[in-house]
């Protein structure tokens, strides 16, 4: 990768207290962080150490209490919650733990939710493609495995073209064959994409599928090593 290329996100000093009453709990405590386009990274990091909480807020789903952000040039911590509503509308993909399909609709009507609204989306069967789902567009999320919805909800995240893909723990509720299936539909997607893809997980096994692996303490970065052999999905287990 061009080191000199501009980063999609930069990060410096952000910070993030939550406050409860009288309890402040200071969840980021200075992130200084590039991430660049085309890479697949996975952020490590105990319970607590503040990894969902960069993730939610360098996908816009909220504030930093203090520090700068930017993404592609953009200071995206002066965004206003609407500014952060389209930037999260056009931009990122987002995966979660729980994949949040809607049952009532099929795996291709639960994408094309996303399509109907996006400036430049894939065909819905062509996202569930990337995942190898097509044969299974028509089949409601009850008619799924549980990894399967997750592929589903990769396809919806994708189906828009974002240029950044937002996964927090997308195997956590997976077993370790499942999981390394929807790995390998992550590692597909970032090969046929030129998505930034960042996967936050408390599984150290999921590191040797990245090419750049981050490690969160205490609310701050603490470790951002290169792999230079990224290993492909199915030679993990755990
Ligand atoms: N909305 C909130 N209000 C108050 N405190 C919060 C809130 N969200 C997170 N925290 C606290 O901020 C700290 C960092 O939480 P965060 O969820 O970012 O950690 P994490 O590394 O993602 O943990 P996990 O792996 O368990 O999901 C924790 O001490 C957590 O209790």
């Amino acid at each position: 990768m061009d080191d000199s290329a501009s980063p999609i996100f930069s990060a410096r000093g952000l910070s993030k207290t939550y406050r409860m009453g009288e309890t402040e709990v200071r969840a980021l405590r200075g992130v200084d962080l590039d991430l660049f386009a085309g890479e697949f990274v996975v952020l490590l990091g105990a319970s607590g150490s503040g990894k969902s909480t960069l993730l939610n807020i360098l996908g816009g789903l909220d504030h930093p209490s203090g520090g700068q952000l930017s993404c592609r040039g953009r200071q995206l911590s002066e965004f206003d919650d609407a500014g952060l509503t389209e930037f999260r509308r056009r931009e990122v993909g987002f995966v979660f733990q729980f994949y949040n399909l809607i049952p009532s609709l099929t795996a291709e009507e639960n994408v094309r939710l996303v399509t109907d609204i996006a400036t430049q989306p894939m065909a819905p069967i062509e996202a569930l493609r990337l995942v190898g789902l097509e044969q299974r567009a028509e089949h409601f999320p009850a008619q799924l495995s549980g990894g399967e919805q997750q592929r589903v909800a990769i396809a919806r995240a994708i189906a828009k073209r974002p240029a950044i893909m937002l996964c927090d723990e997308p195997t956590g509720a997976l077993d370790s064959k499942t999981g390394v299936r929807v790995l390998q539909s992550l590692q597909h997607i970032h090969r046929e994409t030129d998505a930034l893809v960042l996967i936050i997980t408390h599984n150290a096994a999921i590191a040797a599928i990245a090419d750049r692996v981050l490690q969160m303490s205490d609310g701050r970065v603490v470790s951002d090593q290169r792999n230079s052999a990224p290993q492909p999905a199915d030679s993990v287990s755990w």
